[in-house]
């Protein structure tokens, strides 16, 4: 599958409804940005990172709000529509341009399977060094539903997702990441993922993919 066939079927699904649909340029964000934005947001999970870890005095508190209110204000009129945003569009980065979710670096992609590392830094960090339990099916999703649509499949939404936690999933270790695609029924696709620490089984999860029927949104 070509990379713009992938990038047509996933940017259907995220499209807004009853508008034109997206371009291979509006999922890259356009052209001139290169790796700037890239940067940006790898800037931006450090920062949150960083804040989740430290004990800041009020004086480093008050003028790192004062910064951030700063930027937002900045940014306030430069709001786009969904489909002009480039914010988790950049499907060329393995990070797709966002912060929400922990990137995923993809050592291996097939049609059917996909396998890499994944790194939770301390902003995902529940408690008692394990991995938030929300975090750890937003992960899946990410990965689930990147290989869903991809391979020249119809796009898809996620119906169920079903994790099961097996052992704790630690921050701050790169930790390896699965996917498979396990059956194809009609409009119905099951996935599976796993994630390891080493030997150890952290986590899997099971989602049901549903094709999206012409206009569905
Ligand atoms: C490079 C890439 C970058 C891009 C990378 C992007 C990565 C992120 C991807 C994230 C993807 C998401 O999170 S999507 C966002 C979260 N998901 C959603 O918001 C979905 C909300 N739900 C829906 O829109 C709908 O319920 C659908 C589309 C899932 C299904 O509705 P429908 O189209 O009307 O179909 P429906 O007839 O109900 O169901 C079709 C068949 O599926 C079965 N089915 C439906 N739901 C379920 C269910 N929960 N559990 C069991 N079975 C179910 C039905 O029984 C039926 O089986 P049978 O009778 O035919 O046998």
């Amino acid at each position: 599958m070509t990379a713009e066939r992938a990038e047509a079927s996933v940017a259907k699904v995220l499209s807004d409804t009853g508008e034109r649909p997206w371009r291979s340029s509006d999922l890259h964000g356009g052209d001139e940005y290169s790796a700037t934005y890239e940067d940006l947001t790898h800037a931006l999970g450090d920062f949150l990172d960083r804040l989740a870890e430290a004990r800041p005095d009020t004086e480093l508190i008050e003028s790192m709000t004062e910064s951030l209110a700063g930027w937002a204000r900045e940014l306030g009129p430069l709001a786009v529509r969904e489909r002009d945003r480039v914010f988790g569009r950049r499907t060329d980065l393995a990070s797709r341009g966002q912060t929400m979710s922990p990137t995923i670096e993809l050592a291996e992609i097939s049609d059917d399977s996909a396998s890499g590392t994944v790194y939770f830094g301390s902003y995902f960090l529940g408690g008692n060094g394990a991995v938030h339990g929300g975090a750890i099916p937003l992960m899946f999703d990410e990965i689930l539903g990147r290989l869903a649509n991809a391979s020249g499949r119809p796009p898809q939404r996620t119906a169920y997702l079903h994790t099961d936690y097996r052992s704790i999933t630690p921050v701050g270790r790169t930790l390896g990441v699965r996917a498979w695609l396990c059956s194809e029924d009609g409009r119905k696709r099951i996935l599976r993922a796993t994630i390891h620490d080493g030997e150890t089984l952290c986590a899997e999860a099971e989602g049901l993919f549903v094709a999206l029927k012409p206009g569905q949104p």
